[in-house]
């Protein structure tokens, strides 16, 4: 039994989502996203030294980036101090977990009041990498989101099939539960500190970005998946990052897709000038 099935306390069941039509092809012409700010985050993940960050920090500093775009990094742990001191404004930090309840005996973990204490105003929560080599799975995401967001954080919740999911059927299957727990630990008001990043575990670090169509179909599935047991104003207002090999070439492709409302990118946000180009997406002739 992994930690989150222990922690269950009460599971409620949602009913089965119909997966036809996109929730915003309903919708009026103009289209606010999410909070009407495209979203890009930068995943560091287990990456950096001291100068290999400074770098990085600098080359952002120096980049030019829209003020219609919202921009967050998310350097390790231990960068963290260093980069919120040194990256300037517009861009903001984030963490890349944090602990499922209040700080104590937890040997090795960070939790979301020292995040909060820090400064840092985002978190995200249920990456696949956590998900597939620390064993979280989607309860014990749900009730990190839960307990990052009344500590006032912001979260980034992530979710994403893998490969062998999708080819054998299983997609939307995984997709719900994975909705459905983030769902149940969110209440309305919290879904305004909340943005959802759809990654293919495929498409992570492997080059194989996933196709527009793929994306689009995923995205809206989501939106209207939210429509359906959240509510449909959080649907409208809701940013839904892909992430998944993106990099300078095909940003701008997938940044004008009508339910894409931004990015989660990982080893292209490494590199400096390749990161603000990403920022730039949406300027981009795709
Ligand atoms: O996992 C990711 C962001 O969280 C995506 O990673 P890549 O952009 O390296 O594929």
């Amino acid at each position: 039994m992994t930690f989150g099935q222990a922690l269950v306390h009460q599971r409620v069941q949602l009913p089965t989502v119909r997966r036809s039509s996109c929730h915003r092809a309903s919708r009026c012409a103009v289209v606010m996203r999410g909070s009407g700010r495209f979203f890009i985050g930068g995943n560091w993940k287990c990456n950096g030294t001291l100068q290999s960050v400074t770098q990085l920090v600098d080359e952002l500093n120096a980049g030019s980036v829209p003020d219609s775009v919202e921009i967050v990094v998310a350097p390790t742990f231990v960068h963290l101090d260093r980069v919120q001191r040194s990256l300037k404004s517009p861009f903001q930090i984030a963490a890349q977990d944090c602990w499922v309840s209040k700080g104590g005996a937890y040997t090795g973990e960070v939790s979301a009041e020292m995040l909060h204490d820090m400064g840092i105003p985002w978190v995200i929560l249920g990456h696949s990498e956590r998900r597939s080599l620390c064993r979280e799975d989607d309860e014990l995401v749900g009730m990190k989101c839960e307990y990052a967001l009344s500590q006032g954080l912001k979260v980034i919740a992530c979710i994403g099939e893998t490969l062998e999911q999708r080819e054998s059927g299983h997609m939307w299957d995984v997709l719900d539960a994975q909705l459905a727990a983030i769902a149940r630990h969110t209440s309305l008001a919290n879904w305004a500190n909340m943005v959802i990043a759809y990654e293919p575990v495929w498409a992570i670090g492997t080059g194989v970005v996933a196709t527009p169509e793929q994306a689009q179909e995923v995205h809206a599935y989501v939106r209207k998946w939210i429509a359906e047991h959240v509510s449909a104003e959080v649907a409208d207002k809701l940013r839904i990052l892909y992430g998944g090999s993106v990099n300078d070439a095909n940003c701008a492709t997938l940044a004008n897709l009508e339910d894409v409302d931004g990015f989660l990118v990982g080893g292209a946000s490494l590199k400096g000038p390749s990161f603000i180009n990403i920022c730039n997406a949406q300027n981009k002739h795709s």
